[in-house]
């Protein structure tokens, strides 16, 4: 799948994943928004969860967006697609290690590229990344059991026994909402 992601740029330029990728040639960034191509959403606000069966409409295209999480408000995602959350992972990168939800640019694509069954190039798209492996040994087990899962309910299933386990770990205001749809 191709990995396009819509560039806000107000984050710290050092740190930003998505500008890594693109120097990687590993995605495209787009600096204004009808430059994007349609897709698969990652939006952290969607009603729906990601699952294997939005492989359905044939989209080939995911698509995130780079800004800083002050600016990452529901009103920010106004690509066109389908848009879709990410279920229960956990971070990897040294800013947010450890936390659910709250991924990197690149920590969401390679998540929803080993959901919809192509685990390797996740792992490319985070080889140049010194944390990029963990985020795939911190969640080895629910990516396997995401990407066995038919669609959204089953994954949000999957992802209520991590919750279950995640209990009081964690701030109250992590979103944490029903995303079956
Ligand atoms: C808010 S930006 C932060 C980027 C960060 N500055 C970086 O350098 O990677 C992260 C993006 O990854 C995607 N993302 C992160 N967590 C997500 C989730 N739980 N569900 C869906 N998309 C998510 C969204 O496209 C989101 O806008």
């Amino acid at each position: 799948m191709e990995c396009h992601v819509y560039y806000e740029g107000d984050d710290d330029p050092k740190k930003c994943t998505a500008r890594r990728l693109e120097q990687f040639d590993e995605a495209i960034l787009y600096r204004r928004m009808e430059q994007v191509p349609y897709g698969i959403v990652l939006n952290p606000h969607a009603e729906q969860a990601l699952s294997p069966a939005d492989l359905e409409d044939g989209l080939g295209t995911l698509v995130a967006l780079d800004c800083s999480w002050e600016s990452a408000e529901a009103a920010s995602f106004r690509m066109n697609g389908v848009h879709r959350a990410l279920p229960f992972l956990v971070a990897a990168n040294p800013v947010n290690y450890g936390r659910p939800f709250q991924l990197t640019t690149v920590e969401a694509l390679a998540g929803a590229l080993s959901i919809l069954g192509e685990p390797e190039r996740a792992a490319e798209i985070l080889e140049p990344f010194r944390w990029g492996e963990t985020f795939l040994t911190l969640n080895e087990e629910p990516l396997r059991r995401y990407r066995d899962c038919a669609d959204s309910t089953d994954i949000v299933a999957v992802q209520d026994d991590y919750l279950a386990d995640d209990g009081d770990d964690h701030d109250e205001g992590d979103e944490r909402s029903d995303h079956s749809g």
